[in-house]
């Protein structure tokens, strides 16, 4: 499979290889190694579905015993006889039924645990390995459409457990303790023609669901198409309404919708088809064994006990029988959500730390650039042997054209891709042969565009480090210059800030985001244009707050506008992936290469808009 493209369907592989396969997955979920008290109630629970079919099993013996007896004729103390042992036959019968639902119920009680706990590890299985997927899986999935996977997926394996071990087992123990009665009582026609129905229903069957497998499939492509386009609709609400293009969202998820519709009505009608064709087939078998019985008793070699023997057994039968379509179908639609969310737990992870990797250890927060190569597809190179350092507590600015591969640098260094060739170094360790949450904890970004948790202003400071205590988050907020926008909120530190922080300012989620990175309080620091999405008065009092952020961290400033990183202690300028020039902003000027042209043009830009503003 290739890295991180898991939400699409799986490769065909057969289906039924696809099953085994899904099914082997599945069970260490339903035999959990690590918990011998779930295992105990899998045992417990089984033996009462054995104790209740053995009870099952023996009630047609009380019913035939008991119609036998009611045949008797004769004086009054004979039927009087017949009519005790016919009423204690009858008992039984109510009794032994009564039990069997009984230990039903009681082993429902023993198992729902276990179910619960299945769903629940496999639930948190698939989220953890979500968040390790590497940046590449995040950018391509459709969260609608990964939500979706993982809620049939977990739903499905509670019904999956419950109908293998109280359907499909203890119906075919009972399939065989039926041949067997039969073949002692009434010879081997009843047994083979009970045998051939079984098999045709059970071909049959899986023939037609087979087929309504596929189109389950269809169906949920496009319910995850349907929900992706809502999802994604939803969260653009703002450039929907720019546009004023309500009336094309709705016709765009109507279309979808109405795709789903029409394969989910496929999918039903298919249902009735299946429903029809199974009760066919059981109900001929009922006539056939009901006629044998009649016949038999037309020649005295069969009792009235015998045909009603016969019936209840057949009865009993068909009951799990009927529902063993249903459970066919319902784990073949199980395996076809789980299989999805297993190949999601699958996917591979881009970025893996080598066995026995150390964590980054940073004292002295140097960064190098030796050689590095990239590309995010092998057909096209970002970075082309770049190399540069960055003294500790130094600060480098970035700067270059659009797409000569700035923020890929930042990427990188973060570890969330690793170099096709060449070393990044931090404090003199390969930060490629060092566990990526190490590398990750000694680095805090400013991203261009800093996006909130949906929760409070305190939550979204907090999350710069897991043990932020209140006096941090305040301290953090008090350097961000946060405090005049907080004692302003009604609610203060516990304003909600709204879907992705969109009710605060640009310029103030940059403050909340400079102020998580003070908390998180690391040696080196990233400034990803961190300001280039802000109006210039705004960006001047958000660089004032930068520098003093900056101070004393290694820091790397990518900047878009060169005026805000003058004052560098090193600017390199990138250009389609090399390095095209390294100094000082002076040294730059004077050289009257690339970053002199950029500089005459921003300041010819500049001053183009101030005559405007005339
Ligand atoms: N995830 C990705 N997959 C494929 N190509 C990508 C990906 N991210 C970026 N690129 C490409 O890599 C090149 C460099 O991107 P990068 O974001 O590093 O540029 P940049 O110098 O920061 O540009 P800008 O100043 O416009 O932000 C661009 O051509 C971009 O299209």
């Amino acid at each position: 499979m290739p890295p991180d493209t898991a939400t699409s369907d799986r490769p065909t592989k057969p289906v039924d290889a696809e099953g085994w396969i899904t099914l082997k997955r599945f069970l260490p979920y339903l035999w959990p190694a690590d918990n011998p008290g779930l295992r105990m109630r899998i045992v417990v629970s089984m033996g009462l579905v054995l104790i209740a079919k053995a009870v099952i099993l023996s009630l047609p013996f009380a019913y035939k015993g008991a119609v036998n007896a009611m045949e008797a004729s004769g004086a009054a103390q004979e039927i009087s006889d017949a009519a005790q042992v016919a009423m204690a036959l009858v008992a039984a019968y109510v009794l032994g039924r009564f039990t069997s639902l009984l230990f039903d119920n009681l082993r429902n009680v023993v198992f729902e645990r276990v179910g619960q706990m299945a769903t629940l590890s496999l639930a948190e299985d698939v989220f953890h390995r979500l968040h390790r997927l590497s940046l590449r899986f995040h950018l391509s999935r459709r969260t609608g459409e990964v939500t979706k996977i993982i809620e049939r997926g977990t739903k499905s394996i509670d019904m999956m457990l419950y109908f293998l071990l109280f359907n499909i087992a203890p119906t075919a123990i009972e399939l065989i303790a039926v041949g067997v009665i039969f073949y002692l009582n009434f010879g081997w026609e009843l047994v083979a023609a009970t045998a051939l129905t079984v098999i045709a229903y059970i071909l049959t069957t899986r023939w037609i669901t087979e087929w309504r497998t596929k189109l389950r499939r269809e169906m949920n492509d496009l319910d995850g198409q349907a929900l992706h386009r809502a999802v994604d609709s939803l969260l653009n609400f703002e450039t929907v309404k720019y546009f004023g293009a309500e009336t094309r969202e709705e016709q765009r998820y109507s279309g979808a919708a109405r795709a789903y519709a029409k394969a989910a009505l496929k999918s039903e009608n298919s249902l009735a088809l299946l429903n029809v064709v199974q009760s066919g087939i059981t109900n001929a078998l009922m006539a056939g064994a009901m006629m044998y019985s009649v016949w038999g008793w037309s020649k005295g070699e069969l009792t009235v006990g015998d045909l009603v023997f016969v019936n209840t057994y057949l009865m009993q039968l068909f009951r799990p029988l009927d529902l063993l379509g249903w459970v066919y179908r319902t784990i073949r639609q199980g395996l076809v959500d789980m299989a999805q969310m297993f190949s999601l737990i699958d996917t591979e992870v881009e970025v893996e730390d080598k066995p026995g990797a150390p964590a980054l250890k940073v004292g002295e927060p140097s960064i190098i650039f030796d050689n590095v190569t990239f590309g995010y597809d092998d057909d096209r190179t970002i970075l082309n042997g770049l190399s540069f350092e960055v003294p500790a507590g130094s600060t480098l600015a970035v700067v270059g054209p659009s797409g000569a591969g700035k923020s890929t640098i930042a990427r990188l260094l973060f570890r969330f891709y690793d170099p096709g060739s060449g070393r990044i170094l931090i404090d003199g360790q390969d930060i490629a042969q060092c566990q990526q949450d190490s590398v990750r904890a000694s680095i805090g970004i400013v991203p261009q565009d800093s996006v909130l948790f949906n929760d409070t202003l305190a939550y979204n400071i907090a999350y710069g480090a897991e043990d932020a205590d209140e006096t941090t988050v305040e301290q953090a907020a008090r350097d961000a210059a946060l405090m005049p926008l907080i004692e302003r909120l009604g609610d203060g530190f516990e304003t909600m800030v709204g879907e992705r922080g969109l009710k605060l300012s640009g310029g103030e989620k940059q403050r909340v985001a400079i102020a998580r990175t003070l908390v998180k309080n690391p040696p080196i620091l990233l400034l990803d244009e961190a300001t280039s999405a802000l109006d210039t008065r705004t960006e001047q009092e958000i660089l004032g707050t930068l520098k003093r952020l900056a101070r004393g961290r290694t820091t790397i400033a990518i900047a878009h506008r060169l005026s805000t990183v003058a004052d560098a202690d090193r600017i390199i300028v990138l250009d389609h992936g090399t390095l095209r020039e390294s100094g000082t902003h002076s040294e730059l000027l004077s050289r009257g290469g690339l970053y002199a042209e950029m500089w005459a043009q921003q300041a010819q830009e500049n001053r183009e808009v101030e005559e405007i503003g005339e």
